[in-house]
């Protein structure tokens, strides 16, 4: 595998990744046992630093590999021609975000990254679109790659049911109904982002890289990576970082800071980010399930010890993800 020949790291980070590899085709068994057995190893992992890989999950490694190959074609098209589909044009944030848009670690250079950011779908005479809600819109669509959309709706689809199938077992795995999270999972909130970062340069300014260390601001993220090594997770027992290097076909979960406010940090958003030594173009895709823009998420009272109070405010998924786009994007 590409990782077992990637270069040390010039910052020294540990190249074996020791996060839990979890089968979760037993969330779909009809039997409760089964369930409650596969949420288990899900709760300790995100009690842990709340990453881990995820097999078993159902999605066709053919669409995976298309999924990789159409963002490869994307971004190798020419300046001018992502620009015609270059974010700023949407009013939902969808579209095309060239090099060093985004600083997602305060005071660091920004990203050597380019990416580009589908969402669903919703016609501008939408009823969500003509309230003016939050990143509600049509998505944009290169022009002349016709597999592009084909591809990634489909792909949508896949990874939305895999997103609600996990949040079931989240739920079990805090001992809550399994439906615990059925209202934010509705009419949720979702970004595909393909992302392309070019080898890590060799000039680099000091900790400039392909993407600053930060959390995720929604629930779940669902990684989808090429071959070639680049995320590393922070490990705070170990204060240093590791690697999540790529398993063929996995799906690298890890939680955002909406399930470390509900669970009062029981369950970990952990930092993370990404150095591209492996000399190569890497390609990933995350998907960020984010859930519905109007739920708020309150601290969940079975996840506080006797004696503790919730450490965040009650915040809908909305204002959350409004100051983080500001923080990031200098808006
Ligand atoms: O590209 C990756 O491996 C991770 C990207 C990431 O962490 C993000 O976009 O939030
Ligand atoms: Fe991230």
């Amino acid at each position: 595998m590409a990782h077992a020949q990637l270069a040390p790291s010039p910052l020294e980070a540990s190249q074996a990744t020791t996060l839990p590899v979890i089968d979760i085709s037993g969330l779909r068994s009809a039997s409760l046992i089964e369930r409650t057995r596969v949420s288990q190893q899900i709760g300790q992992a995100c009690r842990d630093k709340g990453f881990f890989y995820v097999i078993g999950h159902g999605v066709p490694a053919a669409l995976q590999q298309q999924v990789i190959d159409q963002a490869a074609t994307l971004f190798a098209l020419p300046p001018e021609e992502k620009r015609k589909v270059d974010k700023s044009l949407s009013m939902a944030n969808r579209g095309y975000e060239p090099l060093r848009n985004q600083v997602l670690e305060a005071g660091a250079p920004p990203d050597v990254k380019e990416g580009f950011y589908i969402g669903q779908d919703k016609p501008l005479d939408h009823p969500d679109v003509l309230a003016g809600k939050f990143n509600q819109g049509p998505n944009l669509w290169p022009a002349d790659l016709p597999e592009f959309r084909q591809t990634m709706e489909a792909y949508q689809r896949e990874l939305e049911s895999v997103a609600r199938l996990l949040m079931q077992g989240v739920a079990l795995s805090l001992g809550l109904p399994e439906q615990h999270f059925a209202a934010f999972c509705e009419d949720a909130m979702t970004t595909l982002r393909l992302l392309h970062y070019p080898p890590q340069p060799t000039t680099a300014a000091p900790g400039e890289k392909g993407c600053g260390a930060h959390t995720d601001w929604g629930g779940l993220t669902l990684l989808l990576q090429d071959e070639n090594a680049g995320l590393q997770v922070w490990d705070q027992e170990r204060n240093g970082w590791i690697w999540a290097t790529p398993v063929p076909e996995a799906y690298v979960v890890n939680l955002g800071d909406l399930i470390a406010r509900w669970t009062n940090d029981l369950y970990k958003s952990t930092l993370h980010r990404v150095v591209n030594v492996s000399g190569n173009e890497r390609y990933s895709v995350p998907y960020f399930y984010s859930g519905n823009i109007a739920h708020e998420i309150a601290c969940i009272q079975a996840c506080l010890a006797p004696g503790e109070s919730p450490k965040y405010p009650v915040i809908s998924v909305e204002d959350h993800y409004k100051n983080m786009f500001r923080k990031t994007y200098s808006m």
